[in-house]
């Protein structure tokens, strides 16, 4: 599999059990996402195994910050040689541009997250947001196809309006990803694979439902076949 469509959310609260998960997964199979709680744990090195492993790397700190600060940070994350960092849509136009700036030249994908998927429309609400959440999210993702980026993250749910409205080209990553076997956890806005993939997603950003399997490697497997399935037809 030369372009793996799910990415392992590597969320674990010790470097040893995250690499250890990874040792039994495959790197032709799937990418690994590395969050806030492991690399602040771990840092840079961890970022290093998981690349000798084999691994493509989302790092996914979500900046959100002024201008220059977000791209600084931006810049210092391309340089560990990550695949994929990400930016808070939120942080609005200029931050983007400055985030967009800071990567040029450097082969890095730069995406904004929309809406968290653990949001629905009552905390929105909550926020002062008085809109749907699909709504909110194809403004932040026009946002941030007009100030270059190279994709956004939303939920599986409004990627198919996301594919018709911003084309082929733009990335489309989407956690929130749960089969009817799974629990939902802490995630609000959720679809299966298949639905996603259906809806015109690229990557499936896939945590729990495979590091808490008894087998992630079974977990990751059934959930390609299911993928590839679809992506056939
Ligand atoms: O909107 C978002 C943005 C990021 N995430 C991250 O994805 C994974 C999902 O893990 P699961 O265990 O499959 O729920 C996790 O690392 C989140 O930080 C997200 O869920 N939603």
């Amino acid at each position: 599999m030369s372009d793996p469509r799910i990415i392992v959310a590597l969320d674990f609260p010790d470097p040893a059990q995250a690499l250890a998960l990874a040792a039994q997964l495959d790197s032709r199979l799937c990418r690994v996402k590395v969050g806030k709680e492991l690399f602040t744990l771990a840092g840079p090195p961890l970022i290093e195994k998981l690349m000798t492993l084999g691994f493509q790397v989302f790092l996914d700190l979500k900046y959100h910050d002024i201008p220059n600060t977000v791209a600084a940070a931006c810049r210092a994350a391309s340089g560990l040689g990550v695949w994929m960092i990400n930016v808070h849509a939120l942080g609005g136009r200029k931050m983007m541009l400055a985030a967009r700036q800071a990567l040029d030249g450097r082969a890095t994908k730069l995406i904004a997250v929309t809406l968290l998927t653990s949001l629905r429309h009552d905390d929105l609400n909550e926020i002062g947001i008085h809109e749907a959440p699909e709504v909110v999210v194809l403004r932040l993702a026009v946002l941030a196809q007009q100030c270059g980026l190279d994709g956004v993250v939303c939920s599986a749910l409004e990627a198919a309006q996301l594919r018709v409205s911003l084309g082929s080209g733009f990335l489309l990553v989407t956690p929130g990803i749960r089969t009817a076997a799974d629990n939902l956890d802490d995630q609000a806005r959720v679809a299966t694979p298949s639905a996603a993939i259906a809806n015109g997603v690229d990557y499936l950003v896939i945590g729990r439902p495979i590091t808490q399997s008894p087998d992630p490697l079974d977990a990751l497997e059934r959930l390609n076949h299911e993928v590839a399935c679809v992506s056939e037809r």
